[in-house]
């Protein structure tokens, strides 16, 4: 297939070097004319070190990859609506790759590609995977997501290698709302070991985080299986147990009684979650729906003191466990 990749970033360029592995025609754009290059002389230095690339080319230009067979949107997710609108129009099945929930305006990133490229049907890969882990061509597994079963299935079957298993799935909502919401739970699994809670606390959060994912995306219309699945479960359990995840890490810096904005200033790479956490804070308390963990993060972002952020997460009111 003749597939487009939009965004330079860890995870659009491992993307794009299992794709070309796989023998598909594969053009990625980059924001950075220095990636642009960095790409086509065989490294991406500034986002992916130290791992050789080779079998696809990069562009500053959108326009080409509009032509393509499929396009992988892995662009931060606050800004894929500004990029989608830069693409001519499409008719390309767009797979989103990105993790996030827009702000301000509340959309999953299925429903702001859906506005910004009406012609284009829209999908979702995700799961547990560590960019630098699946550039070496370490085993990874994801979700392949469309609305349309067959479509699902043939996607998933044209890009899948021995060391890149996909899973077809028709749940969409479901598969980015758990990739958005273990973000925000990885970050709170950091802050439990920056702040030396202990093992016991991060399995307990891990769980009761879980839950949270749950309430969100069934109230949003996932499928609890999804949630259950590669690109919920198994993605939180990734990111909540790893200094390898931007969003672990950032945690481990607000455990440790850093700042936000110490943590954040003059970084390159992108930590979603803690853009995620307003806004699904936001959605949530719009629709009744109880996330303290994901309030607790958004106040640690807010400079909100660690200690009386995690004394009043224990303080909480005793309840039945499934509610
Ligand atoms: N890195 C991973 O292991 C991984 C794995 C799965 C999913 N993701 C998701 O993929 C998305 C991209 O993350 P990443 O790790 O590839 O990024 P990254 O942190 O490696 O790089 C940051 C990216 O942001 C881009 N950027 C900065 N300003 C921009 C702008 N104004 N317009 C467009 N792009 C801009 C940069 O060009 C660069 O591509 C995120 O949603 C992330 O959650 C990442
Ligand atoms: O490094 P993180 O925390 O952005 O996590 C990367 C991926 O989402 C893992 O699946």
């Amino acid at each position: 297939m003749n597939i487009g990749v939009i965004g330079g970033g860890a995870w659009g360029t491992a993307l794009a070097q299992v794709l070309a592995s796989g023998g598909h025609d594969v053009t990625l754009w980059a924001l950075e004319p220095e990636v642009v290059a960095g790409i086509n002389a065989g490294e991406n230095a500034i986002y992916l070190p130290g791992v050789p690339l080779s079998g696809f080319r990069a562009t500053g230009d959108l326009a080409p990859l509009a032509g393509a067979e499929a396009i992988l949107v892995v662009t931060p997710a606050q800004h894929t609506r500004g990029v989608l609108a830069k693409l001519p129009a499409t008719r390309a099945p767009l797979l989103l790759c990105s993790k996030g929930i827009e702000a301000g305006s509340h959309k999953l990133l299925s429903e702001v590609a859906a506005e910004a490229q009406p012609g284009a049907a829209v999908g979702v890969l995700s799961g547990p995977t560590f960019a630098a882990e699946v550039a070496r061509g370490l085993p990874t597994a994801v979700t392949i997501a469309m609305e349309d079963a067959d479509a699902a299935e043939r996607m998933a079957e044209a890009i899948a290698l021995p060391s890149f298993r996909t899973y077809a799935s028709t749940d969409v909502i479901g598969a980015e709302i758990g990739g958005a919401v273990k973000n925000v739970l990885a970050i709170a699994c950091g802050v439990v070991e920056g702040a030396g809670l202990g093992q016991n606390a991060r399995a307990a959060l891990i769980a009761r985080g879980f839950a949270e994912m749950t309430r969100f995306g069934l109230a949003r219309g996932s499928r609890a299986e999804t949630l259950a699945g590669l690109s919920g479960l198994g993605d939180l359990v990734l990111t909540c147990s790893s200094t390898a995840s931007r969003n672990f890490s950032l945690g481990v810096g607000l455990g440790q009684g850093r700042a936000a904005t110490e943590l954040m200033a003059d970084r390159r790479t992108v930590a979603e979650g803690a853009f995620t956490a307003p806004v699904l804070c936001e959605a949530a308390e719009a629709a009744g729906i109880d996330m303290p963990v994901a309030q607790g993060v958004r106040a640690l972002l807010e400079g909100a003191d660690v200690r009386a952020v995690i004394g009043e997460l224990l303080a909480r009111p005793l309840t039945r466990e499934h509610v």
